[in-house]
């Protein structure tokens, strides 16, 4: 797939932006701060309807404005939809395609598909669990856009639960009904839960042939089997890998845990204390990423995490929409060139640099001049 118009009103820095685009490559490149990476960043959010800078999306939001616009015409298989999402901060966002409103925004989501690569991605590798959650999860999503539902429901559940926890400390309340009012929040907990489960699962085991290949690629005289990911539960799953068997897991640790769980207020069993375990090494012989890893070798999991997204998108029949925020800056000149070399073919790579230089010559393709508020191609 790939973009051929970008429209932004009130979006970041821009007060209107409007961008022609063409397959392969297109590179952004502008001095720091003018608004390149604002561009990019419209399109993964119409993908995800998250942005991959922020949580919230008021700092979506020029400030001084109400509303941001983001609208892209995506052709996929030879035929163009009109995508646009409207950002209203503390209000319901609306999306519509091709003018038409959808019932629900998130029903957006995955139409476009995008792999960011960006010097946060760093945090992929050295940074909390929930980074890597939050990794599975968004490629969950773009595989299976209806998980996104699922994903809304767990954290509106989790979130109730804890508030019902939480309460359950000050000692105050009927006993009785909050014991019987957290039964419901389990069974919620449990189903949802053991859908995120199963799917962070089995996109782990789908993703390791993938991460193994690519590591290989980019860590300088490494083999496929040299980089592993494993997902680590909270709680033991004795075996349970499909949704009925790890609903029944859950809600058993969850009978086990209750003690604990009103002694401390807070959901101590659920997907939500999962991580995804990254380890590299020879032979047997394999060490955890995070807290041995070379800054080198960190940078090459968290390459081989995104070139795996890529390439698992792919496998499914569309090519996504690769972005290349700002890394050729952050990597030496042989991961600049093994990085370019293996996207160069994709159907779209937008590419943000504060330097022309920074863009490897493989790269070569449109140029856009941001600056001054202004998007303007290169003849
Ligand atoms: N909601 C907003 N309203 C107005 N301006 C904003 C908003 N959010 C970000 N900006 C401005 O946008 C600019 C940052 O744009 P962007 O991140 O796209 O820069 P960039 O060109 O990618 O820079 P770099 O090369 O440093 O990464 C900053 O000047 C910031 O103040």
């Amino acid at each position: 797939m790939h973009v051929t118009h970008l429209t932004l009103h009130d979006f970041r820095s821009y007060e209107s932006a409007d961008v022609a685009l063409e397959p392969g490559v297109t590179a952004f490149v502008g001095r720091n701060g003018q608004g390149k990476t604002n561009l990019v960043e419209a399109i993964d959010y119409l993908s995800r309807l998250q942005s991959h800078r922020v949580a919230a999306d008021a700092p979506l939001v020029r400030a001084g404005a109400d509303q941001a616009v983001v609208r892209a015409a995506v052709v996929k298989d030879g035929r163009t939809a009109v995508l646009e999402v409207e950002i209203n901060p503390g209000r319901a966002n609306r999306a519509r395609i091709n003018r038409s409103p959808l019932p629900r925004t998130r029903e957006l989501v995955g139409l476009v598909r995008t792999v960011v690569f960006s010097p946060e991605d760093l945090a992929l590798v050295k940074g909390d669990p929930s980074e890597r959650r939050r990794f599975l999860d968004d490629l969950m999503v773009l595989r299976a856009p209806r998980l996104a539902g699922t994903r809304a429901d767990y954290d509106r559940v989790l979130k109730q639960r804890n508030s019902l926890l939480k309460s359950s400390r000050t000692g105050r309340g009927d006993r009785e009904l909050l014991l019987s009012t957290l039964t419901v929040w389990d069974d919620h907990l449990a189903r949802t839960g053991s859908e995120i489960l199963a799917e962070r699962l089995a996109l782990t085991d789908a993703l390791q042939p993938y991460v193994g290949k690519a590591y290989e690629t980019v860590a300088r005289g490494a083999s496929r089997d040299d980089a592993v990911i494993a997902y680590r539960p909270s709680f033991d799953l004795d075996g349970a890998t499909t949704q009925p068997e790890l609903e029944k897991a859950i809600h058993a640790e969850l009978g086990r845990r209750q003690r604990d769980e009103l002694d401390r207020g807070v959901s101590l069993v659920g997907p939500h204390r999962d991580d995804l375990l990254l380890s590299i090494g020879a032979g047997e012989q394999h060490l955890p990423v995070k807290g041995y890893a070379s800054h080198g070798e960190s940078w090459s999991f968290a390459l081989a995490l995104r070139l795996a997204s890529y390439d698992l998108l792919r496998a499914d029949g569309d090519d996504p929409i690769l972005i290349l925020d700002d890394v050729f800056a952050e990597l030496d000149t042989d991961r600049r060139d093994q990085l370019a070399g293996l996207v160069a073919d994709a159907e779209q790579v937008l590419v943000t640099a504060a330097v022309g230089a920074d863009v490897p010559v493989v790269l070569a393709g449109a140029r856009f001049r941001v600056g001054g508020g202004e998007v303007t191609r290169d003849e």
